[in-house]
């Protein structure tokens, strides 16, 4: 068991390397399997768990792999993709396994899904993934545990996203990518990471048009080539890094961000933390107390649910009443008990969710419930008084690359064990 123990009260100070995004890399991982022949070379790869587990699950149908940690590298070579199985022992272990489907379906014909992982955060629906297949010729055949989708080559249609699902709109541009003629894609996501997946495939061959209109064509190639690709920085990531300088009161230099934070920026401004770009570099810092904040999350450009349990977090220790709205999955309040615990006042009704800071914050034993509350407590234990213990940190090692040794490097006192239990 993975557990993380912070000990609050430093500054944050200092220089944090963001590392590349875990929403990018997943999809790209599957993107590389499409190409029959060559070797695809991902660079700024995050070294995170989902990563590792991506690379089983290559190796477990076939491919050859070779994750280069300290040069932050994946090379990939999908020749000798030859099982159609995604064994439920990996694949159950993370979200990123769905996006393997789109590969074996033009490989070998058939995809054998043993299951399907990711943060449990209340109902996480395939359906707009195997509807798409179905349209685009696959039939697909859903039992209790294993999902089996078939398909002797597939052919363009018009397909409808009842809600731009991110990693929905990935599977159907890879099925579509290989299928004979034009798919068009409606309501499609608009999120950064869909549009650098895009970027890949169009260099792999892939003719793609729309990218972050919503309404995405695809016109079907015969084949795809293994190409490099350097994989985008991690806004979430960043955005983690921003707030710890931001409720620590200290100042943090955000190197490889190379975009922008978008709304995130704008409500922690609002909250009263100042940002300050220098060419490549963006500066993070907060002298004053926190001003409360109201937050709706959405999809792309809305307020990234992601990072809304980091944001609670940020709440609790501002002066006054924000007021929290999650609209895109139904069950993504654990945070709020953990939080509890440690003195905060969040009051959780169905979608929303009130906090009432500023309450001083004390360290003890609290259990992450997924990768985003279990980083929103790490956050919570920069702020408190003496040692927050976060248990099932393997959650957070999901998202974060060399957290750690990250948050040590600006000041933070911050040790990740393994034990027993
Ligand atoms: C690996 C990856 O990229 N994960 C991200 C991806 O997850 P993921 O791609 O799973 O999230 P989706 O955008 O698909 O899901 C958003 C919402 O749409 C619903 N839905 C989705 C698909 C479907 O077929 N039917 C359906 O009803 C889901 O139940 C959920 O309520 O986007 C989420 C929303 O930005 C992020 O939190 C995750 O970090
Ligand atoms: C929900 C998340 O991830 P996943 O979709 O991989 O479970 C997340 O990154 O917060």
């Amino acid at each position: 068991m993975v557990r993380y123990r912070v000990r609050g009260g430093n500054a944050l100070r200092g220089t944090a390397f963001i590392q590349g995004a875990k929403n990018a890399v997943l999809p790209m991982i599957g993107a590389a399997l499409l190409a029959p022949k060559g070797r695809t070379v991902l660079r700024n790869v995050p070294i995170i768990e989902d990563v590792r587990r991506a690379v089983e699950l290559a190796e477990a149908i076939g491919a050859y792999v070779e994750l280069h940690e300290s040069e932050r590298t994946l090379v990939i070579d999908a020749s000798k993709v030859n099982s159609p199985i995604l064994p439920a022992e990996i694949a159950r272990r993370f979200r990123g396994s769905v996006l393997f489907t789109p590969a074996l379906l033009h490989r070998l014909g058939e995809a054998i899904v043993e299951g399907v992982g990711g943060c449990n955060l209340g109902s996480r629906n395939l359906d707009f993934h195997y509807l798409g297949y179905k349209r685009l010729g696959a039939i697909v055949d859903e039992g209790e545990t294993v999902i089996h989708v078939k398909a002797s080559g597939l052919t363009g249609a018009t397909l409808y996203l009842d809600t731009p699902s991110h990693t929905g709109t990935e599977n159907l541009i890879m099925a579509a990518a290989l299928a004979k003629g034009t798919t068009v894609i409606e309501n499609a996501a608009l999120e950064p990471e869909v549009l650098d997946v895009i970027d890949m495939l169009t260099k792999m061959g892939a003719r793609i048009s729309g990218g972050g209109t919503g309404f995405i064509t695809v016109e079907g190639v015969e084949e795809l080539h293994a190409v490099e690709h350097t994989v985008m920085p991690d806004r979430l990531d960043a955005g983690v890094f921003a707030m710890a300088a931001a409720i620590t009161g200290g100042e943090v230099s955000l190197v490889g961000t190379g975009l922008d934070l978008g709304v995130v920026r704008y409500k922690l401004e609002q909250m009263g933390v100042e940002f300050h770009r220098q060419g490549a570099v963006l500066h993070v810092g907060c002298e004053g107390p926190l001003r409360p904040i109201n937050i709706i999350t959405d999809t792309y450009p809305g307020f990234a649910t992601d990072l809304q349990s980091p944001m609670m977090t940020v709440a609790a220790l501002a002066d006054g009443t924000s007021y929290i709205h999650e609209r895109i999955f139904d069950g993504r309040f654990a945070l709020a008990g953990e939080l509890n615990k440690m003195g905060a006042n969040v009051e959780v009704e169905g979608s929303r969710a009130v906090v009432r800071g500023r309450t001083p914050l004390t360290g003890t034993q609290v259990t992450a419930h997924d990768l985003r509350s279990g980083i929103a407590l790490v956050l919570a234990g920069l702020a408190a008084e003496g040692e927050t213990q976060i248990d099932s940190g393997y959650l957070i090692d999901r998202g974060h690359a060399h957290l750690a040794a990250r948050m040590r490097a600006l000041g933070a006192d911050i040790t990740r064990e393994i034990s027993e239990r």
